[in-house]
C-alpha cells in the first residue's frame, strides 16, 4: 500500500537522508528509529508530500495520507466534541461512536480543548486520526506527553482498529509502543556531507 523508492530528503536544501527504499503492505506499520536530528521528521514530511524529495518516489493510494506532527493540532476554543466533529466534517466522515472510549475522552466531551492537560490534548489530537478515515498515516512522536495507560490506548487503536482494517502507518518514536511492527534504523542512510560546498577540503 505504501512504496518508497530511492528517496533522498533534505532540510534547508541540504540532503539529510539518502537512498531510502521500503514497502509497507496493508495492515502493517513501520517504526522509524534513529538519534535526534537524523531526519525522522524530515522523512515523514517528505513522505506525506509536505515538502519535495530531492530524489526518489513515494507511492500510496490518492487522498489516503495524513500526517500528524509533534503538535496536537487541536482547536483550543472548541469543545472536545466540537473538535472531533469538525475534523470528521472536513474529511466527510461520521464520528465513530466508540471514539470517546477508545481515546478515554468520554468524560471530557464538553470541555473546551484549551483547558485540557498536555496528555489529554494529545489524546484528542490522536483521536483525530480515528475520525478522518485515512488509511496511510505518517506519525511523528505520537505518544509525546502520554502516560503508560494512554500509550496502550493508542497502541490498541493502531493495532486493532487502524492496521486491522487494512491501514498502514509509518511512525517515528523513541519508545516501545507495544505494536508488532518491523523497525527501520535510519542511521545508515545519513547523507554524506555536501560535496562541492564551501568546505575547507577544496583548499587542502
Ligand atoms: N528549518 C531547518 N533548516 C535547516 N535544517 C534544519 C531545519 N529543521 C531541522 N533541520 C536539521 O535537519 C536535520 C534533521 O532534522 P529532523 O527534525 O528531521 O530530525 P529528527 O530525526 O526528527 O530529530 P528528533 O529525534 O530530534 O525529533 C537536523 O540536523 C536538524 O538540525
Amino acid at each position: 500500500m505504501l512504496r518508497v523508492s530511492n528517496m533522498t530528503c533534505a532540510r534547508g536544501g541540504i540532503p539529510v537522508l539518502s537512498d531510502i527504499s521500503f514497502d509497507v503492505p496493508a495492515g502493517q506499520a513501520l517504526i522509524l528509529r534513529g538519534p535526534n536530528g537524523i531526519g525522522k521528521t524530515t522523512l515523514l514530511r517528505t513522505l506525506a508530500g509536505l515538502q519535495p524529495a530531492l530524489a526518489g518516489e513515494v507511492e500510496h493510494p490518492a487522498d489516503e495520507a495524513a500526517y500528524a506532527s509533534h503538535a496536537d493540532g487541536i482547536k483550543t476554543a472548541l469543545s472536545v466534541t466540537e473538535n472531533l466533529t469538525f475534523w470528521a466534517d472536513v474529511y466527510g466522515q461520521p464520528v465513530p461512536d466508540d471514539i470517546w472510549d477508545t481515546f478515554d475522552l468520554a468524560d471530557l466531551r464538553e470541555r473546551i480543548a484549551g483547558t485540557l492537560s498536555a496528555g489529554q490534548k494529545r489524546r484528542l489530537g490522536l483521536a483525530r486520526l480515528g475520525v478522518i478515515g485515512r488509511k496511510v498515516l505518517f506519525l511523528d512522536e505520537p505518544t509525546v506527553s502520554l502516560d503508560g495507560f494512554s500509550v496502550r490506548l493508542f497502541a490498541d487503536w493502531l493495532q486493532n482498529k487502524h492496521l486491522a482494517s487494512g491501514g498502514v502507518a509509518v511512525i517515528a518514536t523513541h519508545i516501545d509502543l507495544g505494536v508488532t511492527a518491523p523497525e527501520l534504523d535510519l542511521t545508515p542512510f545519513k547523507s554524506a556531507p555536501e560535496a562541492g560546498g564551501a568546505t575547507d577540503e577544496a583548499f587542502l
